[in-house]
């Protein structure tokens, strides 16, 4: 379960995100939607400790600060970074070493085969291209099997057939019980995924269903209704 309670965060005078709480819970798919500059990322940040806010997240009921919670969430941030000096394969080794998870040889020619970058294993970090880096992360973030996993703007960037990779991915964990954020103004990107949305503006969430009280409503129809018809 991720729960976000009066989360307030300021870059010096630029109220960011103001008083936000939300809950998703245990295997469930949460959707922050919302303009660009709405907020998101300063959330995902703040739940992922890259940043400083006022506010309390808990992860598996464990606060965000603790060593024991930041082992739990995977985070694939909006912009990729990588080590330019080691290769794919060193990050992926990096990370699951870092974590102390141990993972099988099968499970990792696995990943960088879903992800089409079985033949990208012995290239460096500064050598891929926007959407490969993307991909890595991506990689990086399931390999420590986490029980919550925060992906920012995920689809951008990458091939339509990692788009469809990534879709599956997400539901196959939720299926294992994982507690999924995502952030992203694509509605169309998220339809089949969501099972809770959250729509913010300005630094606040202005509206939020779950897809038993959206019944059968499309979530493009549900964001025009709470946004009052504004293009997210
Ligand atoms: N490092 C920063 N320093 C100062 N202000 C920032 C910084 N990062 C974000 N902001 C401001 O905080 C507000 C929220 O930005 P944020 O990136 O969280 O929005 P977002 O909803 O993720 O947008 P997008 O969809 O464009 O990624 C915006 O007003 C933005 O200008």
């Amino acid at each position: 379960m991720l729960e976000i309670q009066d989360l307030t965060k300021r870059y010096g005078k630029n109220l960011a995100v103001d008083h936000v709480s939300f809950t998703v819970p245990n295997g469930k798919v949460g959707i922050l939607l919302g303009p660009n500059g709405a907020g998101k990322s300063t959330i995902i940040k703040s739940i992922a400790g890259l940043l400083r806010f006022e506010g309390g997240v808990g992860i598996q009921g464990i606060s965000n600060r603790e060593l024991e919670a930041k082992k739990q969430f995977g985070y694939v941030p909006e912009i990729p970074a990588m080590f330019d000096a080691l290769t794919v394969r060193e990050h992926l080794e990096y990370i699951h070493r870092a974590y102390g998870v141990s993972v099988s040889e099968q499970e990792i020619m696995d990943l960088l085969t879903r992800f089409e970058l079985e033949d990208k294993q012995d290239k460096l970090g500064n050598e891929l291209s926007k959407g490969m880096m993307q991909k890595v992360s991506i990689c990086c973030a399931l390999l420590i099997r986490p029980q919550v996993l925060m992906l920012d703007e995920p689809m951008v960037g990458l091939d339509p057939r990692a788009i469809k990779e990534l879709k599956q991915v997400i539901l196959e964990q939720r299926e294992q019980g994982v507690t999924i954020l995502i952030s992203t103004h694509m509605l169309e990107m998220v339809k089949e995924l969501w099972d809770v949305m959250f729509v913010m503006e300005k630094g606040k969430i202005i509206g939020q269903y779950t897809k038993e009280e959206a019944k059968d409503q499309d979530i493009e129809d549900l964001f025009f209704d709470i946004t009052g018809g504004d293009e997210g």
